[in-house]
């Protein structure tokens, strides 16, 4: 669909008609490729720390797509037919961003022109983030956890984009301006546009949610001391800007936010496309987990299982540490304690119920609560380590055995130079991340084998159970 865009710096015009605030900030564009910042037009010290402020009815929430919904029918329309999806901040957003680009597209003929039919103008045409990557960039993913979250990303706004167009294809506007093979211009890139633009500028706005806030939304990122300002909302309700305690700026200088220090590598170039050159670490990453084929339960398990089916590795101090409610489905069994029973409720309907030794597990979550009390904890400890270090192994083995193929990559003209820079940065971090957390499980499993328990257990089960294998 055709976007116009327009300059940042002409964006003073649109700032004043929609009376917001700047106090000694001015919108530009930047040197390198970090497109449009916001610098100082003046010194600026913490006496004087309120740089912005955007007016409440301009901040887009949910509830305010809502508002907006109400004197626009062609925005109503689609957030009603797409029932429960735009009842979400995110879902709502997207529909209303769609809906500014389709009434620029028309030539303002679809929905009400609002201040951010005209804002969008202002934004980047191209959001660099890699759901637009081509097939030759993606392979040089391969062996990082983006490899697997980019496809399931892809996935799922394949899947969005048949459901809204299976839900208005029958209003008569949108098969006409989007989805008619002769006149709907509406295509799959659209839609990653306006899932890009609001993944990479929507923040968790204080009293109000996740929200995109014109403006405060032109800051880029710097972590740690370099950050200059916060973001929050005033007791009326407006979106504000406030130089950080302690920064005194000089003219010129840009002023940034944070996007969230403790993102790990993969979650900043996922949701905002680049990660900082002075980055040391990946920080952390998630990994998938699955139930085995050869598991009894694998059906009872994946029903119950409420938390998402892989574990967190992250940075702790000078170590790493993990993070999984998952796992321990994966590690006790039927012989250890672990029931499910099928019981009929009092609408007639059938339940699946988890119990460890006869007590009933309502969260699964609190399994390990419970495990941890049980004399063979340390068993079922080692079991989760050494499970985790054999998933941070393979994974390992597909990020160190793609090398070569990813070498032969790179000189492929297909590939994008920032591109290839940012993926082989990611790469490289995740793999340090990766050998620094197979070695930590390594120092676990070998004071867990001192256990009396898993000594003991190792001495009588193992006879029993040759299969089980903890090397
Ligand atoms: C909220 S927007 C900030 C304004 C944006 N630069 C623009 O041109 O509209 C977030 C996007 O800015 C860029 N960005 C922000 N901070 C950056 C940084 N430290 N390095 C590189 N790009 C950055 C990324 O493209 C990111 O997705």
């Amino acid at each position: 669909m055709y976007r116009e865009t327009l300059p940042v710096d002409q964006l003073a015009a649109w700032i004043r008609l929609n009376n917001v605030e700047f106090k000694g900030v001015k919108t530009t564009t930047l040197q390198g490729n970090r497109g449009s910042g916001l610098v100082t037009t003046t010194e600026i010290s913490t006496d004087n720390p309120l740089l912005m402020t955007v007016p409440n009815e301009l901040v887009l929430s949910l509830e305010n797509v809502w508002i907006y919904a109400k004197s626009d029918k062609h925005l109503r329309q689609v957030l009603e037919a797409t029932g429960d999806y735009s009842r979400t901040a995110r879902g709502a957003i997207l529909i209303f961003l769609l809906l500014q680009m389709t009434n620029g597209a028309t030539g303002g003929s679809i929905g009400v022109s609002n201040p951010f039919s005209e804002y969008l103008k202002f934004l980047p045409l191209k959001v660099p983030l890699p759901t637009f990557w081509n097939e030759s960039e993606r392979i040089i993913l391969i062996g990082t956890s983006l490899e697997a979250a980019l496809n399931a990303k892809l996935d799922s706004l394949d899947r969005e984009f048949t459901r809204l167009k299976e839900k208005t294809s029958s209003i008569d506007w949108c098969q006409k301006w989007w989805w008619d093979a002769d006149s709907g211009t509406l295509t799959f890139h659209d839609w990653k546009t306006v899932d890009a633009i609001y993944r990479s500028r929507a923040l968790d706005l204080p009293d109000t949610g996740h929200a995109m806030v014109p403006c405060i939304d032109m800051a880029n990122h710097a972590s740690g001391n370099s950050t200059s300002a916060w973001y929050e909302t005033d007791r009326d309700g407006n979106a504000i800007l406030v130089l950080r305690e302690g920064k005194d700026l000089a003219s010129n200088d840009e002023i940034t936010i944070t996007y969230g220090d403790e993102k790990g590598a993969c979650e900043m170039l996922f949701s905002y496309g680049f990660i900082e050159a002075t980055v040391k670490s990946a920080q952390e990453l998630f990994l998938g987990l699955d139930i085995p084929d050869d598991d009894p339960l694998k059906l009872a398990k994946k029903a119950v299982a409420q938390s998402a089916p892989g574990f967190r590795l992250f940075l702790h101090g000078e170590s790493t540490d993990w993070e999984s409610s998952f796992i321990w489905l994966l590690c006790v069994n039927e012989e250890d304690g672990l029931d499910f029973k099928l019981l009929q409720n009092n609408d007639g309907e059938r339940e699946l119920q988890a119990s460890w030794k006869d007590e009933k597990i309502t969260d699964m979550s609190s399994l390990v609560a419970l495990l941890t009390l049980d004399p063979s904890w340390d068993v079922f400890e080692l079991r989760a380590i050494t499970t985790l270090q054999s998933r941070v192994e393979e994974q390992l083995l597909r990020l160190e055995g793609s090398k070569d193929s990813v070498d032969e990559l790179l000189i492929n003209p297909d590939i994008d130079n920032d591109i290839r820079k940012i993926a082989m940065q990611l790469r490289h971090l995740e793999e340090m991340l990766l050998l620094q957390a197979y070695a930590n499980f390594e120092t676990k499993k070998s004071q867990l084998f001192e256990s009396p328990v898993v000594q003991q257990y190792l001495g009588t089960s193992m006879a029993e159970d040759p299969e089980e294998d903890f090397s």
